[in-house]
């Protein structure tokens, strides 16, 4: 890939994620950034993110990508999901936690949907990734979200809990770039 990917995205913590997992790897790739303030579709996660995707490049006027996660609690059918920004801000993590007393189960999943568009007027292409999980009493440092009340399935930790590299591996976010990158190696051979 000749010039950057540009990443348009106004969350810090996810940009930092986003260059660590792209700058591994055997085909490691350099992204740029740009904030741009792109109302976001109430939907699923697809139209949600094919949206963000089609107006940033019609905004940047040139290819780039976007991202949205979603937290998704089984014992609610998948949601808050695309609308955890909304419930994390009013709620917090214990209010998370609340939601699911009396609920049969605190399992959850995060999935990250990452669109990639070749410019203006072009379909995004989606690219998923996700990570089954519990929601637990928040345990860890709380700079990023929900990642304190997230305890990945297997893991005995939250998210926040987790070495960087850790998370880096196996999250969410991880999965789905993976295949990302695997799409933009297909169009650079
Ligand atoms: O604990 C977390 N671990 C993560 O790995 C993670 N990834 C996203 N989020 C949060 O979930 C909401 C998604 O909303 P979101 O995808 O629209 O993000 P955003 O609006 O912050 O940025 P963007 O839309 O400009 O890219 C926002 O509150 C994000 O902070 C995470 N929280
Ligand atoms: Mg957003």
């Amino acid at each position: 890939m000749t010039s950057k990917l540009t990443f348009v995205t106004g969350n810090a913590n996810k940009l930092k994620e986003v260059k660590a997992i792209l700058s591994k790897g055997s085909h490691p790739i350099e992204i740029d950034s740009q904030e741009l303030d792109i109302p976001e579709l109430q939907g699923t996660t697809q139209e949600v993110a094919i949206a963000k995707c089609k107006r940033a490049a019609e905004l940047l006027g040139g290819p780039c990508i976007t991202e949205d996660t979603a937290l998704c609690f089984v014992a609610l059918k998948g949601l808050p999901g695309p609308y955890i920004k909304h419930f994390l801000l009013a709620l917090g993590h214990d209010g998370l936690n609340k939601m699911l007393d009396g609920f049969p189960t605190r399992e959850a999943w995060a999935l990250c949907t990452f669109a990639y568009s070749a410019g203006p007027g072009t379909e995004p292409v989606l690219f998923e990734g996700r990570t089954d999980g519990t929601i637990v009493p928040a345990r860890g440092p709380g700079h990023f979200g929900w990642d304190s009340c997230f305890e990945p399935l297997g893991t005995g930790s939250t998210y926040a809990e987790m070495p960087t590299d850790q998370k880096n591996s196996i999250s969410h976010r991880y999965k789905a770039l993976e295949k990302l990158r695997e799409y933009l190696q297909s169009l650079a051979t």
